[in-house]
């Protein structure tokens, strides 16, 4: 076994496990990606994007670059989170320009296609990043694993790509709920395992990532986004109890509040709208804060930048709290504007 260093003392660790640190450990969502050169030129290496995700060799070096270049404090997998509906037989693929395409399931009867046959074997690359990962990294940088919440990886299956409203994934739950709970289960199951078997290949901490949680109205998002969050996170728990899990139900609202007190939880995602106060007063009790910084002040730069990441950091960092972007970093975000928020982080 080559060198493994013990994760306990490292700062995201730390701040994981309730600490309050003299400066805030700091990773960003989508630190590996277009606005660096150097992914760009890897990115041209690969047969498109999800052979990128699919081969260790280039996956662990794009998850490498972010971590040379500014020396975060976690390392996030390189991967993505359609890799899972694909291990599990449906159809997948990325459009140049567009973002991603999926055969998209029109009815429970299509299920049936799909399961959990295989899906290991054809996940085993990812879990090879990983492990290698544990190896390369810096001895300080803590690595994460990561998946799609169920309801934000369902929308893609069952929208066939991105979408403004949902309308097809939410009328699927509305008309045929038991339809949908089948879905659900399914990613509940096939998203516990995975992340399971990225911590026994070398994961520190796991991030589920519930981008499109706060598109539902009280009641289903506690059935669609919480209480399936809550299931993957107590089989994780029930097999690797002193692994931290991170949520990001993103745009929840008040909701925090029930993702914080029962999602089972050691750190919880805050998207830019949450206002800083009233997280420092109604969650930080309760989890390890993440967040918020919107990514378009990271596009603009300089004052607007600065006064942001004072007012985050003086509202948050006298509890457990990391640093980290409302949502994913841009691709027009120019790269030295990453240098001064980390120069602004560790000040
Ligand atoms: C919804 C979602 C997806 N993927 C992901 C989410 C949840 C987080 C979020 O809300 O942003 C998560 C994700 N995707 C990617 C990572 C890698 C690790 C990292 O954060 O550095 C992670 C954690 C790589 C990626 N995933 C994707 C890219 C860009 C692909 C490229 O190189 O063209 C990267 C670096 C493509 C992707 N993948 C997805 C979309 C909608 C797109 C197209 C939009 C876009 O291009 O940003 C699905």
């Amino acid at each position: 076994m080559a060198k493994r260093v013990k994760s306990e003392n490292k700062l995201l660790l730390r701040a994981l496990r309730g600490e309050t640190l003299p400066h805030p450990p700091i990773w960003l969502m989508r630190q590996a990606g277009r606005y660096l050169p150097e992914y760009m030129k890897t990115r041209g290496q690969a047969n498109g994007f999800l052979d990128l995700c699919y081969t260790p060799d280039l996956a662990v070096e794009v998850t490498l670059q972010p971590i040379r270049r500014y020396g975060f404090d976690a390392s996030i997998l390189f991967s993505d989170i359609l890799v899972v509906p694909h291990a599990l037989g449906q159809k997948v693929w990325f459009e140049e320009g567009v973002g991603p395409k999926l055969e998209a399931l029109t009815s429970g009867a299509d299920l049936e296609s799909l399961g959990l046959d295989g899906f290991h074997e054809h996940l085993a690359p990812v879990y090879e990043t990983v492990g290698r990962l544990r190896e390369e990294l810096p001895a300080e940088t803590a690595l994460i694993g990561f998946a799609g919440a169920p309801w934000t990886v369902a929308s893609y299956m069952l929208e066939g790509g991105s979408s403004k409203d949902f309308g097809t994934a939410k009328t699927w739950a509305y008309s045929r709920p038991e339809d949908f709970r089948r879905v659900i289960e399914l990613l509940v199951e096939a998203t516990s395992s995975y992340l399971i078997r990225q911590i026994e290949a070398g994961a520190e901490v796991v991030q589920l990532f519930d981008s499109w949680a706060g598109v539902w109205p009280e009641k289903d998002l506690r059935r669609w986004c919480l209480e399936p969050c809550q299931k993957i996170i107590a089989n994780i728990k029930a097999v690797h109890p002193d692994i931290p899990v991170i949520l990001f139900p993103r745009g929840v609202g008040l909701a925090y509040l029930d993702f914080a007190r029962e999602s089972g939880a050691q750190g919880l995602g805050l998207d830019t709208t949450v206002p800083l106060d009233w997280a420092r007063d109604h969650l930080q009790s309760q989890v390890t804060l993440q967040g918020n910084l919107d990514p378009i002040k990271l596009v603009a730069g300089g004052d607007a930048l600065k006064r942001a990441v004072a007012d985050i950091r003086e509202a948050l960092a006298g509890g457990p709290f990391i640093f980290n972007l409302g949502h994913g970093i841009v691709p027009q975000t120019p790269p030295e504007h990453v240098e001064q928020l980390m120069k602004l982080v560790r000040a």
